[in-house]
């Protein structure tokens, strides 16, 4: 039988334990403050952001989102990151991705304050993760360890192939599968759009974390019985829906769950996950910048 991983399931237990651990650090007198920063009008983008702020109302941490012109300059964007990294009530601070093609996101994710970076993407940050050293894992790829944990997916000795090399998900990912600690000690390929023979690779491997953003690009014969597959593609397809479009993962799920053993849905897979972990490192950083101890899991 195949274990459908239930990631809406594991992301509500561990927003619970940060829960707990913001109510402690309020106790102390610190509200935890998660800034989110928009400057697009993307759909998909605004759906996150809100799920964001909604998660934050419900962990008990401060949210505040600024929403800016997808015109306005990339100075503005900058001075508007200066303005939260000098707010002492903000503990962390999230520009949601992309950014306009006429703003440097490179130099965003390096002006946020690496004590304030909750997604983990500043260069410092990026650099402790790599180091084994890490202060803010980033979310997707933190969940993913999660999800794996809970369900029992030791990565240990096992062959972990990625596909997709993003900043956000395939790097990192790659890095945490490597590291010699607990999610990690897997030996782990990299896979990307000039990868040769794919299906050669993903067959090989006994955890496949597909994070390419193409939809459905994984399918069943690219597996291994008894494998783990992890979809980390959520992608928005036309469909004859009242929303217009359907989500959909990078994995062929139908197919897929014919060979895994354990495998993720989209949506309710990595997604919540995601969302989970960005509460985590609010509650982290806020107990980072204040020195209150909050023993997070
Ligand atoms: N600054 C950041 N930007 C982006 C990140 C990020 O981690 N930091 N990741 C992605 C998108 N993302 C978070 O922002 C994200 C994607 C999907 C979900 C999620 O919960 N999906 C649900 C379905 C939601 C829907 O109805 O559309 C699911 O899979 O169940 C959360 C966060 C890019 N940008």
């Amino acid at each position: 039988m195949t274990t459908i991983i239930d990631g809406n399931e594991i992301a509500d237990r561990i927003r619970a334990d940060v829960s707990d651990c913001a109510t402690r650090l309020a106790d102390e007198g610190v509200t935890p403050g998660l800034a989110t920063v928009l400057m697009s009008d993307d759909g998909a983008s605004e759906t996150y952001v809100s799920m964001k702020q909604r998660a934050c109302e419900e962990t008990g941490i401060e949210g505040i989102h600024q929403e800016l012109d997808p015109d306005a300059s990339a100075e503005t964007l900058l001075q508007r990151i200066d303005d939260l990294n000098d707010d002492p009530t903000v503990h962390g601070i999230l520009v949601q991705m992309p950014v306009p093609d006429h703003v440097d996101s490179r130099a965003v994710l390096e002006r946020i304050d690496p004590m304030k970076d909750v997604d983990g993407f500043h260069p410092e940050n990026v650099g402790r993760v790599v180091a084994g050293n890490a202060r803010f894992k980033p979310c997707t790829p933190h969940g993913v360890q999660k999800l794996l944990e809970a369900a029992d997916v030791d990565t240990e000795g096992k062959d972990a192939v990625v596909v997709g090399r993003s900043d956000i998900v395939g790097k990192p990912m790659a890095n945490l599968l490597i590291q010699k600690a607990p999610g990690g000690n897997a030996t782990t390929t990299v896979c990307h759009s000039r990868t040769d023979d794919l299906a050669e690779k993903t067959r090989a491997a006994d955890i496949v974390v597909a994070a390419a953003g193409v939809p459905e690009m994984i399918t069943g014969d690219m597996l291994s019985a008894g494998s783990t597959v992890v979809d980390v593609g959520v992608n928005r397809v036309e469909a004859d829906t009242e929303k217009g479009y359907e989500l959909v993962g990078d994995v062929e799920f139908e197919s897929a769950k014919e060979k895994a053993d354990a495998i993720t849905p989209v949506p309710g897979g990595v997604g919540p996950m995601t969302i989970a972990m960005l509460m985590y490192n609010t509650v982290k950083a806020a107990s980072l910048q204040s020195g209150v101890d909050v023993d997070l899991p």
